[in-house]
C-alpha cells in the first residue's frame, strides 16, 4: 500500500503512519482501546449535549468484527451511560476510568456507591448551587463537577473538590480533566482496565493501541507503550503527554476509522 496525502494515515510522522497502516493491514495483530469524550466524540458544552454521529456505532462494530472483537471502550463515563451511546451494539467496556468493566464474557462489574458517598454527593450538589452554571454529574460511584460553562469558577471548583476528596476518604481519588474535576473510585485506572482486557482473548497476545485525549488517558498510554504497543493523543502535540502520536481531532479519528473499515 502506498502512502499519500489522500490517506487519513498520511500524517508525515513515520511511526504514527506505520501504526495506523498496520492496523488496516493486520487488524488481528492489534487490540484497540478507545476513549469517548474528546476522542470518538467532539467535546460538547455539557455531558448530555454530546452528538453521536449516526454512522459511528456501526463503524465501530464493523471494525471490531474485523479485529475479531479486540476493540474496547475505556471511558470516564459511567459504564451504563456509555453503553447507550453505541446502541444497538455492545463492546467490551471499562467505565468510571477503569472502576467498572464488562469483558467479552459479558460479565458486568459495577461499583455500588455506599450510603456515605450518596450523602456526600447530596452535600456537594447543595454547595455547587452557589456557583451558577457549574454542573454536577452524578455517575453513581463517582461524581464530576463541570465548569465548561462557567470557567471563572475553575479554582473554586478545584478547591471544593479537594475538600470533598478528603471527606470521601482513601477509597476515592481526585481526577482532573477537561473543564472538569471528579471524585472517582481509587482502586482502578484506565491502565488497569487495559491490562485486564489484555489478559484475556481476543486481546491477549496482540499489540495494544490506546487512543485518548485527556489526563485520565495517560496511564493507558504508558501501559500500551510498555506492552510494545502504541498510543495516540487526540489534539495538539503535548510535551507532557506520553502518547507517541497525535491525531488532530475526533473528526480526523472518525475519518481514519471509516477508512480502516473500508480497507481492512
Ligand atoms: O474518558 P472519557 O470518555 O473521555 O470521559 C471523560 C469525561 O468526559 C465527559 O466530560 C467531558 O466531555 C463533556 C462532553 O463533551 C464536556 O462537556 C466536559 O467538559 C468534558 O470534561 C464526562 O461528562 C465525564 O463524566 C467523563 O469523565
Amino acid at each position: 500500500m502506498t502512502t499519500d496525502d489522500s490517506k487519513p494515515f498520511a500524517r508525515k510522522t513515520p511511526a504514527l503512519d506505520a501504526a495506523l497502516r498496520d492496523l488496516v493491514e493486520n487488524p488481528l495483530a492489534w487490540a484497540l482501546f478507545l476513549d469517548i469524550d474528546g476522542t470518538l466524540l467532539d467535546l460538547a458544552p455539557t455531558p448530555d449535549a454530546i452528538h453521536v454521529p449516526a454512522e459511528l456505532p456501526e463503524n465501530l462494530h464493523h471494525l471490531s468484527t474485523r479485529m475479531d472483537g479486540a476493540l474496547a471502550i475505556v471511558t470516564g463515563r459511567a459504564l451504563l451511560y456509555a453503553d447507550e451511546i453505541f446502541q444497538p451494539f455492545e463492546f467490551p467496556i471499562a467505565g468510571l476510568h477503569g472502576g467498572e468493566m464488562r469483558g467479552t464474557d459479558g460479565h458486568l462489574l459495577l461499583v455500588e456507591a455506599p450510603t456515605a458517598f450518596a450523602i456526600l454527593k447530596g452535600n456537594l450538589l447543595a454547595e455547587a448551587q452557589n456557583m451558577p452554571d457549574v454542573l454536577v454529574e452524578d455517575k453513581g460511584a463517582a461524581v464530576a463537577l463541570h465548569y465548561r460553562l462557567a470557567p471563572s469558577f475553575e479554582q473554586e471548583v478545584e478547591a471544593l473538590m479537594r475538600r470533598y476528596a478528603k471527606k470521601a476518604g482513601p477509597d476515592w481519588t481526585l481526577q482532573m480533566g477537561k473543564k472538569v474535576c471528579e471524585l472517582r473510585p481509587a482502586g482502578a485506572s484506565k491502565a488497569d482496565a487495559l491490562e485486564r482486557f489484555m489478559a484475556n482473548p481476543p486481546f491477549r497476545g496482540r499489540r495494544p493501541l490506546a487512543i485518548g485525549d485527556d489526563l485520565t488517558d495517560e496511564t493507558m498510554f504508558a501501559t500500551a507503550n510498555a506492552m510494545g504497543g502504541y498510543s495516540i493523543r487526540i489534539g495538539r502535540r503535548s510535551a507532557v503527554s506520553c502518547a507517541r502520536g497525535t491525531i488532530q481531532s475526533p473528526q480526523d479519528l472518525r475519518d481514519y476509522l471509516a477508512f480502516a473499515i473500508e480497507n481492512s
